[in-house]
């Protein structure tokens, strides 16, 4: 059972507070513990929450870390520290700074939480949810990044959105890195079972294919200040709430390939089934040529991340 759990989570900021709610809401876990450098106003956000769910009549209580070795013996910690881009930017823009933050992170959880699960939030993703492998030392099946939830739930209020109908029973697909050459399937996609091509034209899916694409973006040009954090944040609690039930359901994640797809040593969104032990099994799905293709470019996009690492000799560094 769930109960008794414990949650970290860093970064308190839009998408990290409002996996909280979700979770406290939900009374998903026994305890949430927020963990961000402004600590007066992760206090009040734990405090809200509280009583939020006490509101709820949840048992869930959400308390502060001061520091990262406040943030003891969790199950599972999300990581969402860092910047999110601004108008202009793209995710990659993150990279070094956001590397840095991840690096210090997660060496703190893998010294006071050394059984967690960690599940990546922080852009650009599929980086961060490498450099949080090899900063860890964890079982790859212990690192995990969220980002496959959240572009095919995209895709599909994009389905809804253009048939009119259909609401709560489309299932999109989406694989690849989070960046703007992801992956969407509508080979894979389906609404009450029936194949997408039955339902729409090959420009009607290409329309949302490519707004899929750039679902994140469309977003950070309405916000201007940062990007979208409600549905990031409940794909986010999904995942969670997936390990902390042992639900052995199948979702997008991102996770360390080593030979799946024909791939190594890079991190790409896949299915995958999580469970108890985080990512217990990668599903490999058959992809016809034109699918591999764009596969193989996300994949070499998130490559070029790792070289640029490797080049600032990022992973040699204290
Ligand atoms: N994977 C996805 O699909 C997805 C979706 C949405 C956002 N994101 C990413 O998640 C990150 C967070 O987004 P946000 O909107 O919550 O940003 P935000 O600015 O609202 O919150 C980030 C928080 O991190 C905190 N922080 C920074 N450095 C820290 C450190 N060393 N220790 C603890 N806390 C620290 C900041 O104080 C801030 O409160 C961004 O990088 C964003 O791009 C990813
Ligand atoms: O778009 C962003 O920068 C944030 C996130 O990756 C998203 O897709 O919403």
């Amino acid at each position: 059972m769930n109960q008794g759990k414990r949650v970290g989570i860093v970064g308190a900021g839009n998408v990290g507070a409002t996996v909280a709610y979700s979770l406290a809401m939900l009374g998903s876990c026994h305890e949430i513990i927020l963990r961000d450098n402004k600590i007066e106003v992760a206090k009040g956000k734990a405090l809200d929450m509280s009583q939020a769910a006490a509101a709820v009549r949840s048992h869930t209580v959400v308390s502060v870390a001061e520091s990262m070795e406040e943030l003891t013996d969790c199950d599972v910690v999300v990581v969402t520290a860092g910047s999110p881009r601004l108008p202009g930017m793209s995710r990659d823009d993150l990279l070094m700074i956001n590397a840095k933050i991840t690096k210090e992170v997660v060496r703190g959880i893998a010294k006071y939480s050394p059984n967690a699960i960690i599940i990546m939030v922080s852009n650009p993703l599929d980086a961060m949810t490498y450099v949080a492998l090899k900063e860890s030392g964890f079982d790859r099946s212990r690192v995990l990044g969220m980002a496959g939830i959240l572009d095919s739930s995209r895709m599909a209020a994009f389905i809804q959105e253009k048939l009119g109908y259909g609401g709560g029973q489309i299932r999109a697909s989406v694989m690849g890195g989070h960046g703007d050459d992801m992956v969407p399937l509508p080979r894979y996609s389906t609404v009450a079972g029936v194949p997408l091509f039955d339902l729409l034209t090959e420009d009607e899916i290409d329309e949302i294919v490519d707004r899929t694409r750039h679902g994140g973006a469309e977003i950070v040009g309405y916000l201007k200040t940062g990007s979208a954090y409600y549905a990031p944040a409940k794909s986010t609690a999904i995942m969670v709430e997936a390990i902390l039930k042992d639900t052995k359901q199948i979702h997008p994640c991102a996770v360390y390939l080593e030979g799946e797809y024909g791939y190594d040593d890079v991190v790409s969104g896949v299915p995958v089934m999580i469970g108890a032990n985080g990512a217990e099994k990668i599903i490999e799905v058959t992809l016809n040529e034109k699918e591999k293709e764009m596969f193989a470019r996300s994949c070499s996009s998130v490559q070029t991340l790792i070289d640029t690492l490797n080049e600032n000799k990022f992973f040699e560094e204290a």
